[in-house]
């Protein structure tokens, strides 16, 4: 069964006879476009088209797996209302914007437009053998950009200064950065998403880095924190709870698995030391085509694990004032367990 398949079988399920997809991400998963943010791909019960423009007649030829349509709005509307005229369409009610959920309206009159969600998310979430190849490749060119530039964090070096040697490593890898990297030094610790400042690391703190790199469209994602001289018992603490809370919760990674199950246990572990209070985020999420998608492993949770799904564990705690931890480890869920896919070496203080 193909992708577009499996696809127009979600779609009968919800009800609707065409699906306009404008998410980028699932804008490249179904049509194989790389520049998702400027397509939109219509499916119908026969039919499938990738819209869009002259900028990218020719990459969109040499990539898209079904038939072009080169135009710009209204233009695009005005050749897809046939095939969606008396229809009901579905359109993704977690992307599309109020206005542009008015222009399908005004051309599109004979169409009935139904809000749906997470029908191409749901071919997404475990990965094909190609996918993965993507998202280790990824991680391999962290991990290597990570062991290269670990030794230039020491006191006197900026934040930024560490984000930009992991960066220019990742690039001249191959990839690019995922996300804008995260190096959080010292209090700046206690902000779980510190973009890295030009603040001096300081001697005797812990670092958080989050980095991850992008091959062919898929991340990966990743956390170490590190010591910088002789931390204090207190951060030594902090460190020690974390890295426990994470390894038992990769260690209980299975299929069939509930993912709010592995959020309370990490949670349950940083009770144990005090810390629940100071962990301020879920515990994980899917990566892919984006950093985060699903499965989300966080207390509120219905999925369950499913081998192909690729997925990140990573508790931590913020202290304000203090500092913070935070360990995450990329994981593919296997039909026995897990494989953790990320290497960087982990400090244990
Ligand atoms: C701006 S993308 C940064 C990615 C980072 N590695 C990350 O995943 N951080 C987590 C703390 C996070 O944002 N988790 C989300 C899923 C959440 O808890 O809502």
């Amino acid at each position: 069964m193909t992708a577009l398949d499996r696809l127009r079988s979600a779609m009968r399920r919800a009800g609707i006879d065409a699906l306009w997809i404008s998410d980028p991400a699932n804008v490249r998963a179904v049509s194989g476009f790389s520049s998702g943010k400027d397509g939109k791909v219509l499916v119908t019960a026969d039919s499938a088209i990738l819209y869009t423009d002259a900028r990218y007649t020719v990459q969109a030829a040499e990539e898209a797996s079904m038939p072009q349509f080169i135009a710009r709005p209204p233009d695009t509307y005005t050749h897809a209302r046939e095939a969606t005229s008396g229809q009901r369409v579905g359109f993704e009610a977690d992307h599309l914007t109020v206005a542009l959920l008015d222009d399908l309206r005004d051309h599109w009159p004979d169409a009935s437009l139904v809000p749906v969600r997470g029908l191409v998310h749901g071919l997404r979430v475990t990965k094909t053998a190609r996918e993965l190849d993507a998202i280790r490749a990824a991680q391999r060119i962290a991990d290597h950009a990570f062991a290269q530039v670990r030794p230039m964090i020491r006191p006197g070096v900026t934040e930024l200064d560490v984000a930009l040697e992991l960066e220019l490593a990742m690039r001249r890898a191959g990839a690019q950065s995922a996300f804008d990297i995260i190096v959080a030094s010292g209090p700046n610790g206690a902000k779980p998403h510190g973009v890295a400042s030009g603040r001096v690391i300081g001697d005797n703190e812990l670092v958080t880095v989050d980095m991850g790199a992008r091959v062919d469209g898929y991340h990966s994602d990743m956390t170490r924190t590190v010591a910088v001289g002789d931390p204090s018992a207190e951060l030594r603490r902090l460190y020690r709870a974390v890295l426990e809370a994470e390894q038992a919760a990769v260690a209980a990674i299975r299929p069939g698995g509930r993912a709010a199950d592995l959020d309370r246990l990490a949670r349950d572990l940083l009770t144990g030391h005090g810390l629940c209070e100071y962990f301020a985020h879920s515990l994980g999420h899917g990566v892919g085509l984006d950093v985060h998608e699903a499965p989300g492993l966080r207390g509120t949770s219905e999925d369950v694990l499913e081998a192909g799904m690729v997925i990140t564990i990573e508790p931590g705690v913020y202290v304000p004032g203090v500092g913070g931890v935070r360990i995450e480890d990329l994981v593919l869920v296997t039909e026995t367990g897990y494989e953790v896919l990320s290497t960087a070496e982990k400090e244990q203080l």
